[in-house]
């Protein structure tokens, strides 16, 4: 019997003024999935994005969050299920990190509350799981952006939902870190967890992501398995650019430009030469 998906996105459309910024976007994503949402600056993912949040209203469509209707979920029962990592996040006032990380637990509280052992044991293993524990008992506002992008995750590890919606999540970390983040996503998921999250990186996506949703001027261009939907043609579709996206082995699969790969006979070509299903190696690639 197939599982009823986790979040269902009816027919979702969206302007900020007379002009749709999104127009009919459905999908459906199942628990434990990772699914990337991919598509260049301005294409509408941060804005699905809120939408999927109920930050803001559809014009048209529904969210479902399991078979409930978003709209009529409390924003608090809704944050006990959903956690936000957004994409920047500035604070005027110097909370340490561990306070930002406890905030995540603000859903579980009443009006007037303080933080339990409980929940004072559960920030410091989110720090853990993070390996940001050093950072505890610095400013929010004085430590870099990546290490604020890595207290946000783990406020949202600490908030115990089990589906995660991410903004661009590894913008600002570093090599290191971006690594570290999608291990991390890998092992969540492994243990249930769910991942809606947009980036600019296809990589990231063919490394971790179950699907990918491109979406293009707002529409939704295209909704599959990473392996089938990220290939040189749907990137030079999306992006206007030419990417080679070459198998290394059985599982890994990796984007080089054109460029880079120093195949300018391809510059003139109306469609990029590698498609899915007949990778070229880099030595074919270059030539050699
Ligand atoms: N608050 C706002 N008021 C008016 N227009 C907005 C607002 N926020 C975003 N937009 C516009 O809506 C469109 C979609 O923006 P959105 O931020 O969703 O794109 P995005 O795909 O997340 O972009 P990026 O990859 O650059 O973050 C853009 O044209 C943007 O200028």
């Amino acid at each position: 019997m197939e599982l009823k998906p986790l979040i269902q996105v009816e027919e979702i459309s969206f302007g900020y003024t007379e002009e749709n910024v999104l127009s009919d976007i459905s999908f459906t994503i199942k628990k434990g999935e990772i699914v990337t949402l991919l598509g260049p600056n301005g294409c509408g993912k941060s804005t699905l994005i809120k939408i999927m949040l109920g930050l803001l209203r559809p014009a048209g469509g529904d969210i479902f969050f399991n078979g409930k209707n978003i709209q009529q979920m409390s924003s608090k029962s809704l944050a006990r299920e959903v956690a936000y990592v957004p994409q920047l996040h500035k604070s005027s006032f110097p909370y340490t990190v561990r306070d930002v990380v406890l905030m995540g637990r603000i859903p579980h509280k009443a009006f007037f509350f303080q933080y339990s052992k409980a929940d004072m044991e559960i920030a410091a293993d989110a720090l853990g799981r993070l390996s940001i524990s050093h950072l505890a008992d610095r400013a929010y506002t004085e430590i870099s952006g990546g290490e604020r992008q890595l207290t946000l995750i783990a406020r949202a590890l600490a908030q115990g939902a089990k589906t995660f919606i991410m903004d661009e999540p590894a913008s600002g970390l570093d090599y290191g870190n971006q690594m570290r983040l999608l291990d991390q996503i890998i092992k969540l998921s492994r243990e249930g967890y769910t991942f809606i999250k947009s980036t600019h990186s296809p990589e990231h996506a063919l490394w971790i992501a179950d699907r990918a949703i491109m979406i293009k001027n707002g529409a939704l261009m295209a909704d599959g398995k990473c392996d089938e939907v990220i290939s040189s043609k749907n990137l030079f579709h999306l992006y206007n650019a030419r990417v080679n996206v070459l198998k290394l082995n059985r599982s890994l699969r990796v984007c080089v430009p054109q460029t880079i790969c120093g195949c300018t006979e391809f510059a003139h070509s109306p469609l990029p030469p590698c498609e899915l299903g007949e990778p070229i190696s880099c030595s074919a690639v270059r030539g050699g």
